[in-house]
């Protein structure tokens, strides 16, 4: 039997290098876009692509994805810092323009990473003829050391996508799990969202006392025009977390009832009704380690 493989992906490179397409192109009707709000302190999450056989989270890098004054915020350490957290790095340069400062900034940022996987892309393979996309190909040789792999893509035209896919789950560890199961990632991302909105209340508020074994389930969710009503569990792994989250007369559950409640309310715009339940279930999911790897890291509270 196979093992399932999954990991932690972000496409970096200059504004306008088509990293947006890329993803949505990766992602396809699959993509489901956690917005800002519910994602504070942590890699925001811009897509899932979930297969049998692997689960791509596709993270962005605050300051590298977005950014206009990119390189300013990508000096910043959390842009560092979710750079070491994800499994590949892809990184992006247009078949079309010149290596620029921005791109050597980015590079010499990448040579120092030696604890990830790194894919160079050159994007919009498309718009150059084969002549330029050869001398393209050529001038990035020089860096090929700096990177495991390299690959001529076009999104519009579908050139190297699958193949993209394929290097990257190459890439990948054998983990033999999802990160986040389908079902809340297709057709439902209220769900995927209100879930993680939860999650993190719970980790700022108790999450220095518990580890960070801790699950959200949704057990009912019912959305009008005008309001939200939840029903969710906190799954801890022992009994004495479970008192911990509750907290002395109930005062810690109130603070992440309250907290969790404020951000749905305004990531939806809805009144929100809000029950949480904590249970015990043992083992839920043997891996800490995990749950850091999703972002939940305790040293940036
Ligand atoms: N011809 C061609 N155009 C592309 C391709 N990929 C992206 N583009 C175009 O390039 C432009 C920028 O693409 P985006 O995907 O928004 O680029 P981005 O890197 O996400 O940009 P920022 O959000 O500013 O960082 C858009 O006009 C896209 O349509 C491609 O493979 N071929």
């Amino acid at each position: 039997m196979s093992t399932i493989k999954s990991g932690f992906i972000s496409i970096v490179g200059r504004p306008n290098v088509g990293k947006s397409t890329l993803l949505n192109k990766i992602i396809g009707h699959k993509i489901s876009i956690v917005t800002n709000k519910a994602q504070t302190t942590r890699n925001n999450i811009r897509g899932i692509l979930t297969e049998p056989e692997y689960q791509l989270v596709f993270v962005d890098t605050p300051g590298i994805h977005t950014s206009k004054n990119q390189i300013d915020r990508f000096m910043n350490s959390s842009a560092m810092r979710s750079m070491k957290e994800v499994d590949v790095v892809v990184f992006m340069a247009p078949a079309d323009e010149t290596i620029g400062k921005n791109d050597l900034f980015i590079l010499n940022e990448l040579s120092k990473k030696t604890d990830v996987k790194k894919i160079l892309v050159i994007s919009k393979a498309d718009i150059v003829n084969k002549e330029k996309l050869f001398l393209k190909a050529n001038e990035w040789s020089t860096y090929q050391d700096i990177f495991d792999e390299i690959i001529i893509a076009s999104s519009t035209e579908n050139i190297n996508i699958d193949k993209l896919i394929e290097t990257i789950v190459g890439f990948l560890p054998e983990t033999g799990h999802y990160f986040y199961d389908e079902e809340s990632i297709t057709d439902q991302p209220n769900r995927f969202a209100i879930r993680e909105i939860i999650r993190e209340s719970v980790l700022l508020k108790a999450g220095q006392e518990v580890p960070h074994a801790v699950a959200i389930l949704i057990d009912e969710l019912e959305e009008t025009d005008e309001e939200i009503n939840v029903v969710a569990s906190i799954i801890v792994e022992r009994k004495s977390q479970k008192g911990i989250i509750i907290g002395k007369q109930g005062k810690k559950i109130s603070d992440i009832k309250y907290k969790s409640k404020k951000q749905i309310k305004e990531l939806f715009d809805k009144n929100v009704n809000l029950e949480l339940f904590v249970k015990v279930q043992e083992n839920w999911r043997n891996s800490a380690s995990l749950i850091k790897k999703m972002g939940y890291d305790k040293d940036k509270y």
